[in-house]
């Protein structure tokens, strides 16, 4: 079974000494979260300080999205071979990318082979619209999104995949332990033990135990109470325990 992991996903939130302040606490508070895997996502101009505060405490730092391309002239935007100098992890098709930027499965997966070729780990994000679910599609959407996005990569272990339905992020109503297990079971067949697999969607202190609890799930995708460095500890250690 891959290692438990639990990653906070900042989305645009805290201010540079705020994401230091945060990062701070969270390394102060290691010792609770038990034996998981932490990842901090903050954004982009914080990924330095956020770095910085947790040095040699083992905990990773992951970015929210990067550019496929490796440089040029590309307004805004950031590659892996920067991001490779300041963390391990990158967040990509996060639903939020998806519905607000453009982003698809396509440049998702250009995403992915560069972040590979860079060094950089992705974490990959699918997860089905409350119509798909209504519809009866969710299972075959999401192994859609994950096909797509991992296409001919050429370590799919190094890959992680994030399962988040649309219609569980930051709306407070996360899917059931059992939903999520149902569409995280199958999705990588041989392969499943090795590539790690995160429930995200309103994970909290109160539910992250039994999502954890679940044979397929290895860890939790956390926004909202990430920020709060007790609640994201708190959570780290509810997965360890549940993993035993
Ligand atoms: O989008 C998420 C993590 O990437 C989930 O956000 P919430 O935990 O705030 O629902």
């Amino acid at each position: 079974m891959p290692r438990s992991i639990v990653a906070g996903n900042w989305k645009m939130n805290t201010t540079l000494d705020e994401a230091a302040t945060l990062a701070s606490e969270v390394a102060e508070g290691l010792a609770e979260a038990g034996s998981v895997e932490l990842i901090l996502c903050p954004p982009y101009i914080s990924l330095a300080v956020v770095r910085r505060a947790v040095n040699g405490s083992g905990i990773h730092v992951g970015a929210q999205n990067m550019h496929y391309e490796a440089s040029g002239a590309f307004t805004g935007e950031v590659s892996a071979a920067m991001l490779r100098s300041l963390c391990h992890y990158v967040i990509l098709g996060h639903s939020e990318r998806r519905q607000l930027f453009g982003e698809t499965d396509e440049t998702v997966n250009r995403k992915v082979h560069a972040a590979q070729d860079a060094g950089l780990r992705p974490i990959v994000c699918v997860g089905e619209t409350l119509a798909q679910r209504e519809e009866g599609g969710a299972a075959d959407v999401v192994e859609g999104q994950v096909l797509a996005c991992v296409a001919d990569v050429h370590d799919i272990t190094d890959v992680v995949v994030a399962y988040e339905p649309v219609w569980a992020i930051g709306t407070g109503r996360a899917a059931t332990p059992e939903i999520a297990e149902e569409i995280m079971r199958d999705l990588f067949g041989d392969d499943g033990d090795s590539v790690p697999l995160l429930y995200g969607g309103s994970v909290n202190v109160g539910n992250a135990a039994a999502f954890a609890a679940q044979p397929s799930i290895n860890g939790a995708l956390v926004g909202g109470a990430s920020l709060q460095a007790d609640q994201f500890l708190q959570i780290a250690a509810e997965v360890a325990g549940a993993k035993g």
